[in-house]
């Protein structure tokens, strides 16, 4: 991916398996979330391809990319703030319902019963995460505190019932008891369902310790290395890199 003469992703190669979770770590402007744009259509790739279950997906629309089962949180919230929690979670369910304007005037009924059952469903994701978001569902997501924001964004993101999910920086802005409370939250999420595919970009080693098996390690675009968690972090070019020398030393 080149924005004029930047190279952003250089030859990056990666992939993940179904149920599998992989984190990228590297440097701020690594190329992480330029990564996620171009997994989500975003941005179209220079060059390269992006395959999903067998089918391309290279710059096809962030819609289609959701629709065939892709979904993405942010690093900076996108949530629509002035909307309640719990809408902001029925917007997540777009691509999976299927009345809309026409039906509303005309299947008044249809559209009032797909409705029920959206809130119904949303109730449930809110009631899966740490954070107490159910409580807060009629609260403005705008309102919600830093990790509550971020709590949220990911069950907009499952809403959408992907098969893969992408968290880019979830734990920004957590404290250390509510970023262990988001990893319980992962691992609770990957425990009821086995085939979902995450790959997590991460600053904070203790997220990316909790998920060791497959790590890979961006810098200045290119990939620097790739492996388990401990080979990851052991590479001197990750820690030139990424960790600093406090860690080289550790
Ligand atoms: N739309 C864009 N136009 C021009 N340059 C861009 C664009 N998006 C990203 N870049 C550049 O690409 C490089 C990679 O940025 P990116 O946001 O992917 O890094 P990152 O690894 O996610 O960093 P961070 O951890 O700080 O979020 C940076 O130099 C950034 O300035």
């Amino acid at each position: 991916m080149r924005f004029g003469g930047l190279v952003a992703l250089n030859d990056v190669s990666l992939s993940i398996d179904k149920g599998a979770v992989l984190a990228v770590i590297g440097p701020n402007g690594a190329g992480k979330s330029t990564l996620f744009n171009v997994v989500t259509g975003v941005y179209r790739p220079t060059s390269g391809r992006v395959t999903f279950n067998g089918a391309e997906i290279t710059s096809r629309p962030s819609y289609e990319v959701v629709d065939r089962g892709i979904a993405r949180t942010f690093q900076s919230s996108r949530l629509f703030s002035d909307l309640s929690v719990l809408d902001n979670v029925i917007i997540g369910m777009h691509t999976r319902t299927k009345t809309g304007v026409l039906d509303a005037l005309f299947r008044p009924g249809a559209s009032r019963r797909e409705m029920a059952a959206c809130v119904e469903k949303a109730e449930i994701l809110l009631k899966l995460g740490s954070g107490g978001l159910f409580e807060q569902r009629y609260r403005p997501a705008g309102t919600l505190a830093q990790a509550d924001r971020r709590r949220l964004e990911i069950a907009r993101a499952l809403a959408s019932q992907p098969k893969l999910l992408l968290l880019d920086e979830p734990s920004v802005g957590m404290d250390d008891t509510e970023t262990d409370a988001l990893v319980a939250d992962i691992v609770r999420l990957r425990a009821e369902n086995p085939e979902l595919s995450v790959i997590l970009i991460e600053h904070d080693m203790r997220v990316v310790e909790a998920f060791p098996q497959h790590v890979t390690c961006i810098d200045y675009g290119s990939k620097i290395a790739e492996g388990d968690f401990a080979a990851v972090r052991a590479d001197p070019r990750v820690q030139e890199a990424y960790l600093g020398k406090a860690v080289a030393d550790a």
